[in-house]
């Protein structure tokens, strides 16, 4: 396979941006609050240029070209989209940006705190070990497998404003010294190799351009005989790329959630072969008979309410909830009191979240394909 090629680092141009754009909002209180304190015009600019690569780019009629020109700037792409998204999710879902399985009456905070317990136990992290979260997010994995396992993680993210907030929360929760967090691409890491005796990614490497190329820089850092664990978001192989309906809800998945070049099952388990890894376990977890499916947060149906407490996170998802927070999201921007492009984001989300649902349903995508993997004892460097 070709290597795929990487883009170039700037990492003060970005620290720029992300004082232009996010001012001192990375120390406000939370997601609605920072929501309001951005820069205007940094924000439209940054609206511009991610919608550049969907704006009129209707699956019925996608070229290879764009596929093409949204992998060579994966960096750019993901990085814009947490500028913009990284305060609707902290406001809507939470610190820890990921789905989850859910157990009988279990809350969303604790069925998604069990998922990162259940991550770091199948890996087997011990309190001494020396652990990478690749695309850490703004820090709520980490700091849960912090306090379960006792261990250092180090978090790695190619987005300055949510390194701020994460260092942020570890100060608040007194975790800063077992956590610490690096800028960076995960696909041209900065760490020496043989550096850690652990590795996990939560729903994090799908925005690789390349999955082998992810896991093989991941398989490098790691001690030979060190253990990576990763929640992979992919197509199932039910997936066909001749039909429009399957590429339709590929590609909205990718728009709304700021992915390059997301692939089936099948790729995944070659890719994390080709890197040198030998595949311990693997299993799609979205299988398993749950209480209620992973996407029922986001599903607005009402059928899978399972207390009074539900009823807001499923009404805000019906039609008329979206109707609601969309209307108040306008004003809001009309009157300048939110930036200029928060309504499309926002819109581009929930059209994702549908994608979402739907490829669920249809068996057509995971975001919770589990892979367990070792880096051999014997590997070389
Ligand atoms: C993008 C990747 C790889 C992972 C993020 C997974 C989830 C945390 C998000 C995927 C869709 C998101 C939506 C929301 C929160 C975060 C997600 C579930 C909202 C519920 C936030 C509130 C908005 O009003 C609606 C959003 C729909 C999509």
């Amino acid at each position: 396979m070709a290597p795929t090629k990487l883009e170039h680092e700037d990492h003060s141009r970005d620290a720029a941006f992300n004082k232009a754009m996010h001012k001192e909002s990375s120390m406000a209180a939370g997601g609605f609050s920072a929501m309001m304190r951005k820069d205007n015009t940094a924000h439209k600019a940054a609206v511009d240029e991610y919608f550049k690569h969907w704006d009129n780019k209707a699956a019925r009629d996608e070229t290879t070209a764009d596929r093409e020109s949204r992998k060579a700037e994966y960096a750019t792409l993901t990085r814009l989209y947490y500028d913009l998204g990284t305060d609707i999710y902290e406001y809507g879902w939470g610190q820890s940006m990921h789905f989850c399985r859910f157990a009988y009456g279990e809350r969303l905070h604790q069925a998604i705190a069990r998922h990162e317990h259940y991550l770091a136990a199948k890996i087997g992290i011990k309190g001494d070990d020396k652990v990478l979260d690749v695309g850490c997010g703004i820090g709520g994995p980490a700091r849960q497998i912090a306090k379960f396992t006792g261990a250092h993680i180090t978090g790695l993210n190619n987005n300055d404003y949510q390194i701020d907030r994460a260092t942020l929360y570890a100060q608040k929760e007194g975790l800063a010294h077992q956590l610490e967090f690096v800028k960076g691409d995960f696909m041209q890491m900065s760490f020496p190799e043989n550096t850690f005796d652990c590795v996990y990614a939560i729903e994090a490497t799908v925005h690789a351009p390349s999955l082998e190329g992810v896991y093989s820089q991941i398989y490098r850092v790691l001690k030979p005989g060190g253990v990576f664990g990763v929640y992979e978001w992919l197509m199932t192989d039910k997936y066909d790329n001749s039909n429009e309906h399957h590429r339709k809800i590929r590609l909205g998945i990718e728009q709304g959630d700021g992915i390059s070049n997301m692939v089936k099952i099948s790729e995944a388990l070659a890719a994390i072969k080709a890197a040198g890894f030998e595949l311990e376990l693997h299993e799609d977890l979205s299988k398993r008979p749950d209480a209620a499916p992973w996407y029922y947060p986001i599903a607005g149906e009402f059928k899978y309410m399972g207390s009074i407490l539900d009823f807001y996170l499923i009404g805000r998802m019906t039609k008329f909830g979206r109707g609601l927070a969309h209307s108040v999201m306008g004003l809001m921007e009309m009157l300048g009191l939110a930036p200029s492009g928060t309504m499309k984001t926002a819109n581009s989300m929930a059209a994702a979240a549908d994608c979402l649902v739907a490829g669920a349903k249809e068996d057509l995508f995971t975001p919770m394909y589990l892979m367990i993997a070792r880096k051999p004892l014997n590997a070389k460097a």
